[in-house]
């Protein structure tokens, strides 16, 4: 008879503790059930968490815990791993001094995984503005990730590429978090090369498509209209589709983008490479805001996180949607254990 080894757990960042993240993890365990969620724990003050459930008029319980005892109380309390100090409980309200915290979340879940104590690891959104203030020199989680991966992981070349994705739509973005102004210059045919090939690598392996269809946006009006209208079609993006196809990719582009997203059009490709972060990303959170989930393609281990931000306006009132969370904690466990499904 075969054996099936228990799952880990999945390891969820502690994120802004100003926003919504710490009402996500303790709605989201409440509901696990109905949710159907598997284990998680979460690296976070356990103080805090406390305070918020209290503000949110939840009566579940709170359990400080390592990594490796949080199976075996997920069933009666949410697992809290503590990482970093106590922090007094000020939803909505920005701090810069808790940035620290923030960022040793990540760094420990992502140790948790290389250590065998987690699956997985799961964001909870960050004020980036916030941790660019206090020092933080990375973009975003994403290219965070990205040297992480280098550290624990040497022997890999990670190459992190931003995917929003949902049951209607799929996208990535080439460009991520830069000024719109600097997009002409940052935009390469290597990078366009570079970031389709670990999609489609990622498609295939990851989420089971035999050959992924990519469709790429061009960057002007009417993908520039013959070069009446910009000239990075020609330049940049076409010649890059061009060695996609020649390496064997299903490319087509570059597609005008106005027209890419109506329900048509979206049967004629599995997932969308936009430009810039807004050409994809707005048609992927009006479509699916709720149940998108953000994966990081091109690292050696799991990420993913909810599409949406830290919310501050909504953090300890419980008016919210655990949807796109509790899709992220299903999508990690599922593409950590591919043979459970
Ligand atoms: N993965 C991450 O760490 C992400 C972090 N952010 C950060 O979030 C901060 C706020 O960004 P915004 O652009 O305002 O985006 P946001 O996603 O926080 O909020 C946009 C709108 O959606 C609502 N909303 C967000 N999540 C919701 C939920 N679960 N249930 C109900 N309503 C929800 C908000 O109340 C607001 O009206 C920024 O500092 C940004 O850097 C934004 C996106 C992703
Ligand atoms: N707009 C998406 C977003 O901000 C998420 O970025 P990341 O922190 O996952 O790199």
């Amino acid at each position: 008879m075969r054996r099936s080894t228990p799952s880990l757990p999945i390891a969820v960042t502690m994120g802004e503790p100003a926003g919504i993240g710490p009402d996500l993890a303790l709605l989201a365990w409440e509901n696990s059930k109905a949710l159907g969620l598997p284990c998680f724990y979460v690296r976070a003050d356990a103080a805090l968490l406390t305070e918020r459930s209290a503000k949110l008029g939840l009566s579940g319980k709170i359990a400080a815990v390592s990594p490796k005892d949080a199976s075996a109380v997920f069933g009666k309390a949410l697992p809290v791993v503590q990482t970093g100090p106590a922090l007094p409980d000020q939803p909505g309200f920005e701090r810069e001094d808790t940035a620290a915290s923030v960022i040793a979340s990540i760094e420990h879940c992502v140790a948790d995984v290389d250590d065998g104590l987690a699956a997985a690891v799961v964001t909870s959104p960050i004020n980036k503005a916030a941790l660019y203030k206090a020092g933080f020199d990375h973009p975003g989680h994403t290219e965070f990730l990205g040297e992480l991966a280098k550290q624990h992981w040497p022997e890999t070349t990670p190459h992190p590429v931003m995917m929003i994705a949902g049951p209607e739509l799929m996208v990535v973005p080439v460009t991520i978090h830069i000024p719109l102004k600097d997009v002409p210059a940052t935009l390469t045919s290597d990078l366009i090369v570079e970031t389709a090939l670990t999609a489609a690598a990622d498609l295939k392996q990851r989420f089971g498509f035999a050959n992924p269809r990519l469709a790429l946006c061009g960057l002007n009006p009417h993908a520039g209209e013959n070069g009446t209208m910009g000239t990075e079609e020609d330049a940049i993006i076409r010649p890059a589709i061009d060695r996609l196809i020649a390496l064997g990719i299903a490319a087509t582009g570059p597609h005008p983008a106005d027209t890419l997203f109506h329900p048509e059009a979206r049967q004629t490709y599995d997932c969308v490479l936009g430009m810039y972060h807004d050409q994809v990303l707005i048609p992927a959170k009006t479509i699916g805001f709720d149940d998108s989930v953000n994966i990081t393609l091109g690292l050696p281990f799991v990420r993913t996180s909810p599409d949406h931000g830290t919310a501050y306006g909504l953090a300890g009132t419980g008016n919210i949607r655990t949807d796109s969370f509790a899709a992220a904690i299903r999508m990690a466990h599922a593409l950590a254990y591919p043979e459970q499904l």
